[in-house]
């Protein structure tokens, strides 16, 4: 055994303390205005609020709708356990037929960061930067400043990279950020075995945030010491003395005050503890609500598509396409491979005292290990034999599966019937899982206001296979592909099988088949979580575009949106390390356009 009792509980003293020592205190003082007023402290939001304030005269107020972040959010073990907690939004899609068909009530949980921190709080703490194919299309669609070579600086600014080999290649690395990147010090000898069947099948082994993406990988994660980097922890704590930053938290922004006249935004509303708020800003009006509350917001102030505000009784300031141009990386869940080994991760061989006094000994063991998610590989199905492909596939892999914890039925919102019938019978089974994901989506969702009181969730259209046909052949690739790694000699040293019990409304196509697979992702389509582009960045002649590309909002003074929804395109990257990196590039436009020199 690693640890002792006495460890264990000097661990968690240490650890408790060093939340309690560095959480922002929610401010007692709420002043009448401010320089800036940030709406949202999520990861752009957080990056945004320590970057500001680096300028001693730029007075900074950040409103978030939830709480503090606690110490038991760090344990990366919990990762998907968060979900059930009040740091959720806890959204759901609106039915649709070709999608989430075997979610509850055919909706599929779209959970949000509701916390200091937002998503990266909930988040599973995968790295990945994208191609740099995908800000040179950002630059190329008439967004100047946004292409890779531009933003990479940005990328390496939150930086540090803490995986020694990867650390040395400088061009693409950093280690004086805030953002620790290690690998896991536990996973399971499976991921060995993931990696293997790649270079058995003909693939490589990468540093995918480097010069190119097409290969396999253990999984960078933003973790310090074994335990979760949250943008909060990474940005906020460190600046918890400065002065000139105010944080509100339990603080719902309702509404941003928007002049009719002059069109310039002046100021937010919001309700904190019974109470309502009315505070100004003088420079302006930072929204960083993320994907699905950013366009809300907008619509309720005022800003988006006429014809739905009329419809919702407000007032048009500006007739923009706010809500529209929703994209998300999704992939089939539950593609299962049993095997004959206790190799795996079951939750009641986490859960053990043994474990947890490890854990809080020396953040090392299973606690210390993100849910299970270990290793990943990126394709190019395009160009199956390049390199330096541009992925539209991911595959992640993960040391375990639907039946290896509870929750995760729970977390996916999987319908009863479905999840007993098809994983009831392996519930005690060993076995391990892949997400074959889509990462260049072409289908395109909408957010759409359920009417205009801010405390009601908005309606979410995800719209997935909503295209000619082009999502869903991408996902069978990597179907076909994970089952190829399953019977290489690296997987079947485990005896791995393929789990065949069918689902039931696609059993008729035949097990396997193209059309068992399309009817399959389409009954269990998983969100990776990748929620996007709600207020897209582009030129003033892109008919579709709400900022421009110093992130302002068409025909609106003193208000930007900065997060992940003015994305133009989701990039082929799991979304938290771009959304920073908007934000750092965000941070120096702003001071730039005040005038403030930029290093
Ligand atoms: C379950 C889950 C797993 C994920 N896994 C990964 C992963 O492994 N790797 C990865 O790269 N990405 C992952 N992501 C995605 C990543 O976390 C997000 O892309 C990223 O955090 C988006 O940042 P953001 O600043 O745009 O929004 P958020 O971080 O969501 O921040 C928005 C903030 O605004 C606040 N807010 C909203 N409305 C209001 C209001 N009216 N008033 C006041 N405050 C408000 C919210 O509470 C929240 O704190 C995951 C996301 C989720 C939910």
């Amino acid at each position: 055994q690693r640890g002792s009792i006495f460890e264990a509980v000097s661990g968690f003293i240490r650890d408790s303390q060093r939340v309690l020592n560095g959480e922002l205190p929610d401010s007692e003082e709420i002043l009448p205005d401010y320089d800036f007023i940030i709406i949202g402290a999520g990861t752009a939001g957080c990056v945004l609020a320590n970057r500001l304030t680096e300028v001693e005269d730029f007075k900074v107020l950040l409103i978030e709708a939830g709480g503090s972040e606690q110490m038991f959010m760090d344990i990366p073990v919990l990762t998907t356990m968060l979900q059930f907690t009040d740091a959720n939004w806890n959204y759901r899609t609106e039915p649709q037929e070709s999608g989430c068909i075997g979610m509850r009530a055919g909706r599929c949980a779209w959970p949000r960061g509701r916390v200091v921190g937002g998503s990266s709080v909930l988040h599973s703490m995968m790295h990945t930067r994208g191609n740099w194919r995908d800000y040179d299309r950002w630059a190329g669609n008439g967004n100047p400043g946004w292409d890779y070579k531009s933003v990479l600086r940005y990328f390496k600014k939150s930086e540090n990279m803490q995986i020694p080999k990867l650390a040395k290649n400088k061009k693409f690395h950093s280690t004086s950020g805030e953002m620790t990147l290690q690998y896991p010090s536990w996973r399971t000898p499976l991921s060995k075995a993931f990696l293997q069947a790649g270079i058995e099948t003909g693939g490589k082994v990468i540093d995918y945030n480097a010069e190119n993406q097409i290969g396999y990988s253990i999984i960078q994660f933003t973790m310090n010491n074994g335990t979760r980097m949250s943008a909060n922890r990474a940005f906020l704590y460190p600046i918890r003395d400065r002065k000139n930053l105010h944080i509100a938290k339990n603080a719902l922004v309702t509404r941003i005050l928007i002049d009719p006249w002059t069109k310039r935004a002046y100021g937010v509303k919001f309700n904190k503890d019974g109470k309502k708020y009315v505070i100004s800003a003088r420079r302006e009006v930072i929204l960083s609500a993320g994907a699905i509350n950013s366009p809300q917001i907008l619509m309720i102030s005022g800003i988006g598509p006429k014809e739905h505000l009329t419809e919702n009784n407000i007032t048009t300031i500006v007739d923009l396409p706010v809500g529209y141009n929703l994209q998300d990386h999704w992939a089939l869940g539950g593609l299962t491979f049993t095997i004959n080994s206790t190799d795996s991760i079951r939750s009641e061989r986490v859960a053990t005292l043994e474990n947890i006094i490890e854990y809080f000994s020396y953040h090392t063991g299973p606690l210390s290990a993100p849910s299970g998610t270990e290793a990943i590989a990126f394709f190019d199905t395009k160009n199956p034999h390049s390199d330096d492909g541009y992925p539209d596939l991911e595959l992640l892999f993960v040391a375990g599966s639907l039946v290896s914890q509870p929750t995760y039925k729970e977390a996916f919102s999987i319908d009863n019937n479905v999840y007993d019938k098809v994983y009831g019978p392996i519930k005690n089974k060993d076995t391990w899982m892949v997400f074959p994901m889509l990462l260049l989506p072409e289908s395109k969702g909408r957010i759409k206001l359920k009417n205009k009181n801010p405390h009601h969730k908005p309606l979410i259209y995800a719209n997935y296979f909503s295209d000619e046909g082009h999502d869903q052949k991408v996902i069978l690739k990597g179907i076909r592909k994970a089952i190829e790694l399953s019977k290489t000699k690296a997987f079947q040293k485990y005896n791995s099988k393929l789990h065949d019990i069918p689902l039931p409304n696609c059993a008729r196509h035949g097990f396997n088949s193209d059309k068992y697979w399309y009817c399959a992702m389409k009954t269990i389509t998983n969100t990776i979580y990748h929620h996007c582009c709600t207020n897209k960045m582009g030129p003033n002649k892109d008919p579709e575009a709400v900022v421009d590309p110093r992130l302002r909002v068409y025909g609106i003074q003193g208000l930007r949106v900065v997060d992940a929804s003015i994305m133009p395109h989701v990039p082929a990257a799991h979304t938290n390390a771009p959304t920073m990196m908007i934000s750092e590039k965000a941070a120096d436009m702003i001071k730039e356009d005040w005038g403030i020199p930029i290093y």
